[in-house]
């Protein structure tokens, strides 16, 4: 992200939600982003995943320029590329972790066995091989967000943009989300986490924090 501004603009206020943002981070890294409630983190994350358009700035994304690019072309991204994690998990209740994980496939035209075989290996690479053919609520929170992470990383998406994702996470499923996070990393996938939690920053590369809008490097 180069020169990013982002307002939102009302007849009573203007909130710039994202001011002057200058942003860099490669495959394998770890980069976690803290700021309090309002600062801007959802705004950077959903710029980054194409799901809202700067007023001005470059965001590029790979060889994708994701500020100029369709709206066709920013959800092939999200399709291809980039995985979002949310707070709560967002899984269908009707399907199972491994249906669920295989969705994005079946969306990309993959026939539906091959799909199942993939969601199974990227259930696997989460440490979920046992419980792939649970409903989301037969499963722990920290699972259901496990799933919501081989779901993110389906189809060789290698970055994964994650906003609040231990919100709802006991201490110690919280410490594992991390854990899985610095594990995908060392493996080469890029991941961006909004986090209020301290401990996000124990296991993360880099660390930046949003202050009304304006990205500030930490460590
Ligand atoms: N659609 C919108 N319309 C108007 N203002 C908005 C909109 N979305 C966000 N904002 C404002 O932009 C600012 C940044 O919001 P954002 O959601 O990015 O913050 P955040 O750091 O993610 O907050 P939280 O930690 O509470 O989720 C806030 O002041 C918010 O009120």
């Amino acid at each position: 992200m180069s020169g990013v501004c982002r307002a939102y603009r009302s007849a009573a206020e203007t909130v710039w939600a994202a001011r002057d943002v200058e942003f860099t981070a490669r495959a394998g890294e770890f980069v976690c982003v803290h700021g309090a409630s309002g600062s801007g983190k959802s705004t950077l994350l959903n710029l980054l995943a194409g799901l809202d358009l700067p007023d001005s700035g470059e965001i590029r994304v790979g060889d994708v320029d994701v500020g100029t690019a369709d709206e066709a072309r920013r959800a092939a991204l999200r399709l291809r590329t980039v995985g979002v994690v949310f707070q709560e998990h967002n899984l269908i209740e009707e399907f199972t972790a491994a249906e669920n994980v295989a969705l994005p496939l079946e969306a990309r035209g993959l026939p539906v066995g091959e799909a199942h075989e993939e969601a199974l290996a990227q259930l696997a690479r989460v440490g979920l091989s046992g419980p792939a053919d649970r409903l989301p609520w037969q499963l722990s929170g920290g699972q259901r967000q496990r799933v919501g992470v081989a779901r993110a990383l389906t189809g060789r998406r290698e970055i994964l943009l994650a906003d609040e994702p231990t919100g709802a996470l006991d201490s110690a499923a919280t410490r594992d989300l991390f854990g899985l996070f610095r594990e995908l990393c060392d493996e080469g996938v890029l991941a961006v986490v909004c986090s209020h939690d301290p401990r996000c920053r124990e296991y993360a590369d880099t660390v930046h924090e949003v202050v009304d809008g304006r990205l500030e490097f930490r460590s």
